[in-house]
């Protein structure tokens, strides 16, 4: 943990940052962000790295000066990029006895429950073995409908996936500024606002740079996502020699926006909105205590029957010993799954299904409680 008290942290990095401007990658960049990330490693915080870059260092080497306008020739930047763009992080944090993990997503993968939570099965995990994920969009495979389109919604999907404590936007420009900088040399900084508070947006509709997607309209729409699952957001300058190592202990100069109000309620409010439930879960008196008293997570060892067919994802009712329900939420497990693992400690899972699986059969974040 950091000084400020950071347990688990998003990094974003921008196009118009990491490319030097659109001239190919910054490496010198690359190797102090990795650097000062894994200083932050040291010390506890767990880093998620969001980067874009893949289309501009793959106009780079293809020498285009232009960011191409087609799908097709986008996607082949793309591609080309990424190649240069792993590596790049790869050799950085190697220097440091890292390991970094390339997880390319679209917003088809998120959209989907059951992916969602595979997702994010797979960055917990690879927290949990100390790599650094190192996130972009699938570019490749994106289409317009699948497409997070730029990467600060990215950023904000991954602080979600993780529940991290905040999200950092490392671009080219102080902050979030009165009026955009490149049109009035006059702007000056605003140094803290409160996530999806509409007024700020007055300031932000200058559109992206030349290699840039967002803008800061997208990065304003991503703090007001990261929010939902209280995490704050902070936007900032990158390029100092010690920004990001300032940012991930809590000092650093930018833009901070909050996340205020009751944090999970509206993910909670969907899952309680949906009417159809795939199936139940029997608790007994211990785990309707528990869910009911000391907003846990469900675990296997409370369940004592399962009712219906659903598959890992699905919408399921938790019901009291006399049949009332009180909670539904998202299964970690299949109902086959749920019926080998019913009654079973935690230490048995495994031993039962064949594989390590979740802890939890329905993690607290994926459970409404009944009003
Ligand atoms: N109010 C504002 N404050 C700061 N930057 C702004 C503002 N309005 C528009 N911008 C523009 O947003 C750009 C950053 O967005 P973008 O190019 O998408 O960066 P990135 O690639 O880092 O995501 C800045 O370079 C700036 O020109
Ligand atoms: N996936 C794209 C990044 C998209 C993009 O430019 O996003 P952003 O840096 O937020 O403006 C890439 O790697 O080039």
């Amino acid at each position: 943990m950091s000084a400020a008290g950071y347990r688990r942290l998003v990094v974003k990095i921008g196009s118009a940052l990491i490319t030097n401007g659109g001239r190919g990658l910054d490496r010198s960049g690359i190797e102090r962000w990795a650097a000062q990330v894994a200083a932050a490693r040291a010390n506890g915080i767990e880093v998620v790295m969001v980067s874009s870059g893949a289309v501009a260092e793959g106009m780079a080497r293809m020498g285009w000066t232009e960011r191409p306008e087609s799908l097709d020739r986008l996607q082949a930047a793309a591609a080309i990029g990424q190649m240069g763009l792993t590596q790049a992080w790869g050799d950085a944090f190697g220097r440091h006895g890292l390991h970094t993990a390339q997880v390319l997503l679209t917003h088809d993968d998120v959209a989907n429950r059951r992916r969602y939570l595979n997702a994010r099965s797979t960055l917990l995990s690879l927290l949990a073995v100390g790599a650094i994920p190192v996130i972009n969009e699938n570019d490749t495979v994106a289409t317009d409908e699948i497409r997070f389109g730029d990467n600060d919604r990215l950023g904000a999907v991954a602080a979600q996936l993780v529940e991290a404590d905040g999200l950092i936007i490392l671009t080219d420009q102080p902050g979030l500024m009165t009026a955009d900088p490149r049109k009035d040399p006059t702007a000056t900084l605003i140094e803290s606002g409160e996530a999806g508070d509409p007024a700020l947006r007055l300031h932000a509709a200058g559109g992206a740079g030349r290699l840039g997607r967002g803008g800061m309209l997208t990065k304003l729409d991503a703090a007001a996502l990261a929010a939902r699952s209280g995490a704050w957001t902070l936007l900032m300058d990158g390029r100092g020699p010690d920004a990001l190592a300032q940012a991930l202990a809590g000092t650093a100069r930018g833009t901070r926006l909050s996340a205020k109000g009751a944090v999970l309620a509206a993910r909670k409010r969907w899952i309680a909105g949906r009417l159809r439930v795939a199936g139940s879960v029997r608790l007994d008196r211990g785990a309707v205590q528990a869910l009911t008293c000391n907003g846990s997570s469900l675990l296997p060892v409370g369940v004592i029957a399962v009712s219906g067919e659903f598959r890992r994802g699905d919408l399921i009712a938790c019901e009291a010993p006399d049949g009332r329900r009180i909670a539904t939420g998202l299964s970690n497990y299949s109902a086959e799954e749920a019926r080998q693992i019913a009654g079973c400690a935690s230490q048995e899972l495994v031993d039962r299904l064949g594989y390590v699986g979740d802890v939890e059969l329905i993690h607290r974040d994926n459970l409404a409680l009944e009003t």
